[in-house]
């Protein structure tokens, strides 16, 4: 996992020219990871013919929890990619299914259908997405053949402090030795890390609206590291397709609640990356909240400036920082970021603005949670693990209303 060295230069240090994608190299590492199989151990993987659909494009991609909302829009996403072709799907439940019956709006694309995670042949793919809920994930991916490209999207691996993991997610981590080699996937912070990983841990969805904004800021010791308070707001797909009581329509729909309030389990990897950057121990006051709404997040972030800074540096500094990011935008002052004009879309708005309080000041920042959050960030980065453009696949416009 990446230290805070690996924060130090977050400008300027992304690729905007079209790099030469070396297909007959992508081919030959094809041949060569299709002798790959998992080894042996308590948890083993059939190899077999799981996957009827002949890849066409040059990178195959295994995509583990296809059935559920961030496997779906990994799906989505790469119905316009013109490198990577989804050739394996693992779900639980909804194994032996096709995807079609599964996620009907995805029925234009030709997919593989969904195998459970013990039939799946990983030695047929190039690279995976793992899409499945954290506490199943680190089992599954020690497994994987060495080979394989990874991101996972799970809170798995997201921690680099295992006594930390076991407190804040209640069990043991079970994949201690893979966690060292692990690059946390905050693209536009870490992405010449991101260059070199084999397995990237992408992160959470709150982490990411707080720490796009907040490393910046701490990098260049424009903001105290004390009082940090976070405000955050999720739509509920945020919260997966697993049927719950508590997102029931009745229970979400004409309200708002809070929850996890203290606990939630985003406080550590947020932290974890704000003391990387600010080089001491940073706390936050966080407290998630569900929105009666499907898709989007909005943290809300009130920060203590460093004497004599003012709101206007603040602004300035992510203007530069971030002046090269396609996908992270900074709006002109006063301007209010809105869920709705990242809805569907892999950018990040975030705006800064003057409190009331002297010395204080109130950032807004909004992305799509299944996006930015999730799969639109999971597919940045498999795009600069693999060499491709990281746009790639990615360009759309947001949906709106
Ligand atoms: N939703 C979001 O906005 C975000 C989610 N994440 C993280 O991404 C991961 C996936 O989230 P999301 O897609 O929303 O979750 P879903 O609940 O929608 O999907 C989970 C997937 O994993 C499969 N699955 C469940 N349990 C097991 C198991 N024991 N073994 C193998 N497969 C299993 C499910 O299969 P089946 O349906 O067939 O049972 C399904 O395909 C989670 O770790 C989540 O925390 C990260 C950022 C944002
Ligand atoms: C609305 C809702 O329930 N959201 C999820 C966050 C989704 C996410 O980023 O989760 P991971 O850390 O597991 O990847 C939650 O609060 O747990």
């Amino acid at each position: 996992m990446s230290t805070a060295s690996a924060f130090s230069s977050i400008q300027g240090c992304w690729f905007k020219g079209e790099r030469k994608i070396r297909v007959a190299d992508k081919r030959a590492k094809r041949l060569t990871l299709g002798s790959h199989v998992a080894s042996p151990s308590s948890m083993s993987f059939r190899v077999s013919a799981s996957s009827s659909v002949k890849p066409e494009k040059d990178i195959r991609i295994g995509l583990l929890g296809a059935s559920g909302y961030t496997g779906a829009e990994i799906v989505r996403l790469l119905a316009n990619h013109p490198h990577f072709q989804v050739t394996l799907m693992t779900a639980d439940r909804k194994a032996g299914q096709s995807m079609e019956s599964v996620f009907p709006h995805l029925r234009a694309q030709k997919l593989p259908t969904l195998v459970s995670v013990k039939d799946a042949d990983f030695s047929t793919v190039d690279a995976v997405f793992c899409c499945l809920p954290h506490g199943t994930t680190q089992e599954i991916i020690k497994e994987l053949p060495t080979a394989l490209k990874i991101v996972d999207l799970s809170a798995d691996f997201r921690l680099r402090n295992i006594a930390e993991y076991e407190e804040w997610y209640g069990q043991p981590h079970k994949a201690v030795e893979l966690q060292k080699e692990v690059v946390y996937g905050l693209t536009e912070i870490l992405r010449e890390d991101i260059k070199k990983a084999r397995l990237v841990a992408n992160p959470g969805c709150y982490p990411t609206t707080i720490q796009l904004p907040l490393v910046p800021l701490l990098k260049a010791n424009l903001i105290k590291h004390e009082n940090i308070i976070i405000d955050a707001k999720s739509g509920v797909s945020g919260a997966g397709r697993g049927a719950k009581e508590a997102n029931l329509y009745s229970e979400i729909a004409e309200g708002i609640s809070s929850y996890g309030v203290t606990r939630h389990r985003h406080v550590p990897e947020i932290e974890q990356g704000l003391s990387d950057v600010a080089q001491s121990k940073v706390t936050v006051s966080f407290t998630p909240h569900l929105m009666p709404m499907i898709r989007g997040m909005q943290s809300t972030i009130y920060v203590e400036m460093a004497p004599g800074v003012r709101t206007e540096d603040l602004h300035q500094q992510l203007k530069t920082s971030y002046e090269d990011e396609e996908f992270v935008k900074v709006l002109d002052e006063g301007v209010v970021p809105r869920t709705h004009n990242v809805r569907g879309s892999n950018y990040c708005h975030m705006s800064v603005f003057p409190d009331r309080i002297p010395g204080r000041a109130i950032i807004i920042s909004v992305i799509d949670n299944l996006v930015k959050g999730a799969s639109g960030q999971a597919l940045q980065n498999l795009n600069i693990m693999l060499g491709y453009p990281e746009t790639t696949g990615l360009l759309h416009q947001p949906l709106f209303p």
